[in-house]
């Protein structure tokens, strides 16, 4: 007898139903008070005590004996010493995935253009990689040797000179893994740090741990928070919660593997998401009896339990129509299209952060060794936001050099828009450069 899994069952007819969806979707934590103000204290901590504040605060939450920010710090060498330290099965893995994660993402890089006008003004755009970048490798519950892949590939392929990593290594288990990927993807420089305390010091620098330009990476809600409120004084790729899992089936899957994908996402956290759509109420009922078979397999259950119990869903909708709607409703960080001829269904789906295509296509695959990135935007915000990329970190200047006859014919529009905005001397400036 496998015991009873209590996952919750929707149906887009019913009256309520996105009254009922809003209730699944919203991640509470994320506007706690309590986290919040826990998150704001541990920034202003390590703003004004610096390295004696982040030793502080990762001897509490990290349960890490360490004396300074020195038993912290994981020099180059210490990365190298890794590679020696892990399977030829495990580097060849890592290998594989780097390599074909760089290929996908030296497609996105994007080089700087310019043209030129009749009268010799030359307009363009140049693209400058961000002098220092921070990655954040969550390492609370799980370690992601895949994710300081994800992170650091698209910033090297942008040509970032020197990017920073901070993981956390909970009651100092270091794992071997995670460094040997740092190396592989020549991430500069590596503190075990986590949580807030090492977001706050990568934006605001301490005595050890330079000040970066952007931090990138997802994280729990104390990563996400502390991000949310230090973009300003440096970027942020986007808010990466809890990972989620968005199955649309047409009933035509096994159902085991369909129960086993929503558990890969579910595994990672409590609050992860996991829902399953289809049109067909009996299929529905057999990925439940798989999901009450298969769970108590995992080697995570207790996670994955609560993870399916408190915030998984299945949901019946009336065809493939409504599940396409659902699906952009709920905007997941991942959906598998698991149907037949997953193409006709794309050009319908707006927002999600990675589109898994047919039913070969594992999501895990994708987190690991497809070649896109799985740092993606999670709770909603794929309707804004977009993979972590090498664009992430890029930015643009833009260039304008005039010809003199194009500063003369520019000159005479500018002043115009300016003696309307009643700013003279922009007007004036420009109409210095007027040929008479
Ligand atoms: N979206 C993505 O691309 C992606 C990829 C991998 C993982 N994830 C998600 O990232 C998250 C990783 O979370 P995690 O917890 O395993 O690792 P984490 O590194 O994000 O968080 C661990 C840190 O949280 C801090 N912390 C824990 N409890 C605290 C408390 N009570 N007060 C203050 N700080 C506290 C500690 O400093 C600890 O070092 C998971 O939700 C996982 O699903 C997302
Ligand atoms: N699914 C995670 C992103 O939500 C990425 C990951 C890393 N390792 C396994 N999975
Ligand atoms: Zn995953």
């Amino acid at each position: 007898m496998t015991a009873p899994v209590a996952i919750r069952r929707l149906n887009a007819a019913d009256a309520d139903f996105a009254q009922h969806l809003d209730h699944l979707l919203s991640w509470e934590s994320v506007s706690d008070d309590g986290v919040n103000g826990r998150v704001l204290d541990i920034i202003k901590a390590v703003r004004e005590r610096g390295d004696a504040a982040v030793v502080e605060f990762t001897q509490r939450f990290d349960a890490l004996d360490v004396a300074s920010m020195a038993d912290l710090i994981l020099p180059r060498e210490r990365l190298e010493l890794a590679l020696t330290r892990i399977t030829a099965e495990q580097r060849q893995a890592l290998e594989t995935a780097a390599a074909r994660v760089r290929s996908y993402h030296e497609k996105q890089k994007q080089d700087s253009w310019a043209y030129t006008e009749a009268d010799g003004t030359v307009l363009g755009q140049k693209v400058t990689p961000l002098d220092r970048a921070g990655l954040y490798v969550p390492g609370g519950k799980a370690s992601y040797p895949s994710s300081v892949l994800m992170n650091a590939i698209p910033a090297k392929v942008a040509g970032v000179p020197e990017v920073v990593m901070v993981v956390p290594t909970p009651r100092g288990e270091i794992n071997e893994i995670v460094l040997a990927a740092a190396a592989i993807a020549s991430v500069d420089r590596v503190f075990t740090i986590g949580g807030a305390q090492a977001v706050a010091a990568l934006a605001y620098g301490t005595e050890s741990v330079p000040p970066v330009d952007k931090i990138v990476g997802p994280g729990n809600i104390y990563v996400a928070t502390a991000k949310r409120h230090v973009f300003g004084k440096v970027g942020i790729d986007m808010i990466a919660g809890p990972s989620e899992i968005l199955v649309v089936c047409d009933g035509q899957t096994d159902p085991d593997w369909i129960a086993m994908d929503l558990f890969s996402q579910a595994e990672h956290d409590e609050d992860a998401q996991a829902i399953l759509v289809s049109p067909d109420a009996a299929f529905l009922d057999k990925v439940a009896a798989s999901i009450a078979k298969l769970l108590p397999s995992l080697e995570r259950e207790t996670i994955a339990r609560t993870s399916i119990e408190g915030r998984g869903a299945l949901i019946l909708v009336e065809d493939m129509t409504q599940a396409i709607e659902v699906a952009n409703r709920i905007a997941p960080e991942h959906l598998e299209l698991s149907v037949e001829n997953p193409e006709q269904y794309l050009p319908q789906i707006r927002h999600a952060g990675a589109i898994f295509m047919g039913r070969y296509t594992a999501e895990a695959l994708g987190d690991y060794c497809a070649g896109p990135n799985h740092v993606l935007p999670t709770s909603g915000t794929a309707r804004f936001s977009s993979p972590l990329g090498v664009y992430d970190f890029q930015k643009r200047s833009s260039i304008i050099h005039c010809s003199a006859a194009g500063a003369s014919e520019l000159g005479k529009i500018a002043s115009v828009l300016a003696r309307g905005e009643s700013l003279t001397a922009h007007a004036r400036s420009a109409e210095y450069r007027i040929k008479n």
